[in-house]
């Protein structure tokens, strides 16, 4: 990455300040002044609760790192969006009380439960809509040159919500996970991170395929990716020394069977939940899910580490690290501000990048970053089992959508139903139903 080409300064705004995942990207952020030199670092959450015990951590951060810095943290939007030029962000509305539901009624019917997957997803999905096109809307209002970051998952279903009601806003919606995986295939060839892999991508969010990986000098990289993912999945040597949790070890084994199912392609890793259901349920515990083990591990971890921050008044020992999340959504500001045309995925509507989908759907693909936004980078056409993959997901994902735009029960039933992991109406329908009543402080009425 080059270094500042100009004397600009920016102001950036995290949406979400109360997240898990703010400290990594204030550390990122603090590590790469030179890159992206800012003058301005503030926090947005609506719960400023949860928001102050991190924001105590990284005002005493930037004050060690870089005291020229301002830093805020508000639960204002007008004080939040004000004189901004990028907002990162990431809200999880209803918070992980909600996420835990998400997972746990759709077991309860013998369904996967998953925070972006199938019948949770796509709850998810109706409640965070109108908290991101609120951001939006504040953005808009009160830093209209602004770009976004959109990290807020279920980000399939928040795209294609952005896309067909704020088709005009600077928000670009992202994910880490093919970003997390790139760091890993790296590994395995012996190169030092994602930025030395050529790669040719496309799908849906969560649900993509690798079609081409090379190296710097056009060395076709597949061959030796293959045989390790055949092998080992995803899973690196650094797992077993770094420590990982048992979620994500079986997530990460588990590519190497869904790479079977296809082996002229390199898959995403969440394909699992739409390829193997069965065996994803029979693995999951219904009274403690993924929701359980990241309060016990990810938020306990990281608000432990502000909380004795604040407690030493100092942040010079932390623990807190750079990471595939960070180090991305950082990467893409910088593209974008210094104009720099890296190659970065992104979740776009699709418009003939994969030639022969929906031109409509919000398809994830490698886009150029520079001062215009994301320019996508056509992947020609999709296989004959991607291309029924896709069309029946793009489907479920449309609908939700409908659902929440029309009140419509029937077009939420449909999306529940037509989902691959959904075994029929009827459980579909039982799911529903539970959902509606879990919901009913973040859906509206449905007719
Ligand atoms: N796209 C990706 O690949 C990716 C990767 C990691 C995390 N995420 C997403 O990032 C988000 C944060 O994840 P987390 O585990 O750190 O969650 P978290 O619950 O720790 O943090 C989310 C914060 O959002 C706040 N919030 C909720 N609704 C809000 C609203 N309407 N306005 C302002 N703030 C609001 C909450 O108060 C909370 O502090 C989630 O949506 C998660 O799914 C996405
Ligand atoms: O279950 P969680 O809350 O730990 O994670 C759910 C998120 O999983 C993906 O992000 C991973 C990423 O793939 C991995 O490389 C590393 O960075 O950890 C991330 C999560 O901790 C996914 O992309 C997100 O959309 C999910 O929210
Ligand atoms: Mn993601």
């Amino acid at each position: 990455m080059t270094h500042a080409t100009d004397d600009r300064k920016f102001s950036v705004l995290i949406a979400g300040g109360g997240s898990t995942y703010t400290p990594g990207i204030v550390l990122t952020l603090l590590n790469g002044l030179d890159k992206f030199p800012l003058r301005k670092l503030k926090f947005y959450d609506n719960d400023g609760e949860r928001q102050k015990k991190i924001a105590d951590a990284a005002r005493i951060l930037v004050k060690e790192r870089a005291p020229e810095i301002e830093f805020e943290a508000t639960t204002n939007p007008a004080e939040a969006f004000t004189d901004v030029d990028f907002v990162m962000a990431q809200i999880r509305v209803g918070k992980y009380a909600m996420r835990s539901l998400d997972e746990k009624i759709p077991l309860k019917h013998g369904v996967v439960g998953q925070e972006t997957t199938g019948p949770g997803g796509i709850a998810y999905g109706l409640r965070s809509i109108p908290g991101v096109i609120e951001l939006v809307d504040y953005m808009e209002k009160y830093s209209p040159n602004a770009w976004m970051l959109n990290y807020s998952n279920p980000a399939a279903i928040v795209a294609e919500a952005t896309r067909r009601l704020r088709p005009n806003s600077k928000i670009i919606n992202i994910c880490d996970m093919p970003i997390g995986i790139m760091d890993r295939m790296a590994k395995i060839v012996g190169l030092k991170d994602r930025n030395d892999l050529v790669f040719r991508y496309y799908g849906l969010n969560h649900f993509g395929w690798w079609t081409d990986v090379r190296d710097k000098t056009g060395k076709d990289l597949m061959p030796q990716l293959k045989k390790h993912v055949a092998k080992h999945g995803y899973l690196v040597d650094d797992d077993y020394e770094d420590g990982i949790e048992p979620s994500w070890e079986e997530t990460f084994k588990m590519a190497a069977d869904v790479y079977a199912l296809d082996p002229t392609t390199l898959p995403n890793t969440y394909l699992k939940y739409y390829t193997y259901p069965t065996q994803v349920v029979k693995h999951s515990d219904p009274n403690y899910t993924r929701t359980d083990e990241v309060e016990a591990h990810r938020q306990k971890l990281v608000f432990g580490e502000c909380a004795r921050i604040v407690e030493n008044g100092t942040a010079k020992d932390t623990g807190f690290k750079p990471d595939d999340h960070s180090t991305y959504i950082v990467d893409l500001c910088t593209a974008i501000a210094y104009d720099t045309k890296q190659r970065m995925l992104a979740i776009i509507p699709n418009e003939g990048a994969i030639s022969n989908i929906d031109p409509t759907a919000m398809v994830e693909v490698p886009c150029l970053f520079g001062a215009n936004g994301a320019e996508r980078l056509a992947m020609g056409k999709a296989a004959t089992y991607q291309t029924g993959m896709i069309t029946e997901q793009n489907s479920v994902e449309k609908l939700a959508v409908d659902a929440l735009l029309e009140h419509s029960y029937t077009k939420l039933w449909q999306a529940f139903s037509l989902c691959k992991i959904v075994p029929d109406a009827g459980v579909a329908k039982d799911i529903l139903d539970d959902m509606v009543v879990a919901n009913k402080d973040y859906w509206p009425e449905l007719n």
